[in-house]
C-alpha cells in the first residue's frame, strides 16, 4: 500500500453488499487498483430509509468519526449534533459522503484529498474485505461495542459437471491435461466453474462445449455436492447436470483437455477410480435411476422475486399447478 502513488480519482462505484457501500479509486503505479472503503456510522440507529442518500461528510483523521441525523449522538466519543458535521478527533479532515440505508456513509471519492488518505485508512483499522480485478475493497466497522454486520466476502465457488449420454448409451468423457497424479488417465465427466453472472444451466452447456466441442441441451440438475476448502480456501458447490447431446463430433480444447470421447456407460463405470469412489458411484446410480424414471432431478424455472426484483432461476421439480403429472419433466426420456 505504501508504495502506491497518487493519481486522480476517476470512478465512483457503489457496491451493495448488505451493509456495505463503497467507492473506487484507481491509482497510478499499481495497474487499476481502485480502493473500496466502507464505513458505518456509530450512534443511535437514527438514519431511517428517508435519510438515505442525504449528503453528509465523513471525517478522516487519526480516528474516524461520522454523523447523520439531526439529533445529536456520539461517535468515537465525540458528541455530534448537525447532520452535516462530521468531525475527526485529531486532524479534522472532512470528506463528502452520502448516508446509506444501513446507517453508514458512502464517501465521495472525487473529494478525497490525497493517497495518504488511503494508506491512512489501513492504519486506522480498515481491513481488506476482498479484491477483484481492478479494485480492492477496504471496510471499517465503527461501533466498537457491536460486532460487525458486514457480510463476509463470497465464500463459495460454483462448479458444474455435465453428464451427457447419447442414444448408444455412451457417456461423453474427457481426460484432463492438468490433474492430480492420482487421476491421471481417468476418463471423467467434463467439469468446470461457472462464470460471474452465469446460470448453472448455461454454464454446464458452455463447459461441455468448450472442453469437447459437443453441443448440448440442459435437462436437469441431478445432484449437487457441497465441499469445503477446495480451492483458494473457498467452499465448493458442484452441480452435476444431465445434458442431452445435440451433436456428436468431438473437438477438444487442447489447452485444458488431453482427450475426449464417447465411452460406453458400462466401461465408464468400470474404471477403478470410479468404482472405488463412493461419490461417483452414487452419482452414476442416481443418473441410472433418472434414466429409468426412478428419480427426478431439478429443472430451472425463471421468475422474478418481488423481494429483490431480480430475474432468478428457481430449480425445482414438482408437478405443475394443474396437478397433471404429464407436465412434470420427470417423465421426459433422455434417450
Ligand atoms: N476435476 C474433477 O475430476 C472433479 C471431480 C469432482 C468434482 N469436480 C468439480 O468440478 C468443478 C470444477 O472443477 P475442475 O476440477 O473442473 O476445475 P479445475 O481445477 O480443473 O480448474 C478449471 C480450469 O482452471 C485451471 N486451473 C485451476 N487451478 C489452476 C491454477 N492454480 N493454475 C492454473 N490453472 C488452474 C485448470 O487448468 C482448468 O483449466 C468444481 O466444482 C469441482 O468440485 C471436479
Amino acid at each position: 500500500m505504501d508504495s502506491i502513488s497518487v493519481s486522480e480519482v476517476t470512478v465512483i462505484g457503489r457496491t451493495h453488499l448488505g451493509f456495505m457501500h463503497s467507492f473506487r479509486q484507481p491509482f497510478s503505479g499499481v495497474p487499476m487498483s481502485p480502493k473500496f472503503c466502507s464505513s458505518r456510522v456509530e450512534g443511535p440507529r437514527a438514519i431511517s430509509s428517508s435519510d438515505t442518500n442525504t449528503k453528509s461528510q465523513f471525517a478522516y483523521g487519526e480516528r474516524i468519526a461520522a454523523t447523520s441525523s439531526d439529533s445529536g449522538y456520539k461517535i468515537n466519543g465525540v458528541n455530534l449534533k448537525s447532520r452535516t458535521l462530521i468531525s475527526s478527533v485529531k486532524e479534522g479532515l472532512l470528506l463528502d459522503a452520502n448516508d446509506d440505508a444501513y446507517g453508514g456513509v458512502i464517501v465521495d471519492p472525487e473529494k478525497l484529498p490525497s493517497l495518504m488518505m488511503f494508506c491512512g485508512f489501513l492504519q486506522e483499522g480498515f481491513e481488506y474485505h476482498h479484491a477483484e480485478k481492478g479494485y480492492v475493497m477496504l471496510t471499517y466497522w465503527i461501533p466498537e461495542e457491536e460486532p460487525s454486520m458486514l457480510p463476509a466476502n463470497a465464500s463459495h465457488q460454483v462448479g458444474v459437471g455435465g453428464f451427457v449420454l447419447n442414444q448408444h448409451k455412451e457417456v461423453l468423457v474427457v481426460q484432463e491435461k492438468y490433474c492430480a497424479p492420482s487421476i491421471t488417465g481417468l476418463w471423467k465427466l467434463p467439469t468446470g466453474f461457472i462464470n460471474e453472472s452465469e446460470e448453472i444451466f448455461s454454464g454446464a452447456v458452455r463447459e461441455v462445449k468448450e472442453e469437447t466441442g459437443v453441443d448440448t441441451e440442459f435437462l436437469e440438475v441431478i445432484a449437487f455436492r457441497h465441499a469445503h476448502n477446495v480451492a483458494f480456501e473457498k467452499s465448493d458447490l458442484f452441480f452435476i447436470c444431465m445434458l442431452r447431446p445435440l451433436s456428436d463430433k468431438i473437438i477438444i480444447d487442447s489447452l485444458e483437455i488431453k482427450a475426449a470421447k464417447w465411452m460406453p456407460l458400462v466401461e465408464f463405470v468400470e474404471q477403478p477410480m470410479i468404482r472405488e469412489d463412493k461419490m461417483f458411484q452414487r452419482v452414476i446410480e442416481i443418473c441410472e435411476a433418472r434414466l429409468s424414471h426412478r428419480y427426478c432431478g431439478l429443472s430451472p424455472h425463471q421468475l422474478v422475486s418481488t423481494f429483490d426484483g431480480k430475474p432468478s432461476s428457481l430449480y425445482y421439480n414438482v408437478v405443475d399447478d394443474d396437478h397433471d403429472p404429464s407436465n412434470s419433466n420427470c417423465n421426459t426420456d433422455f434417450l
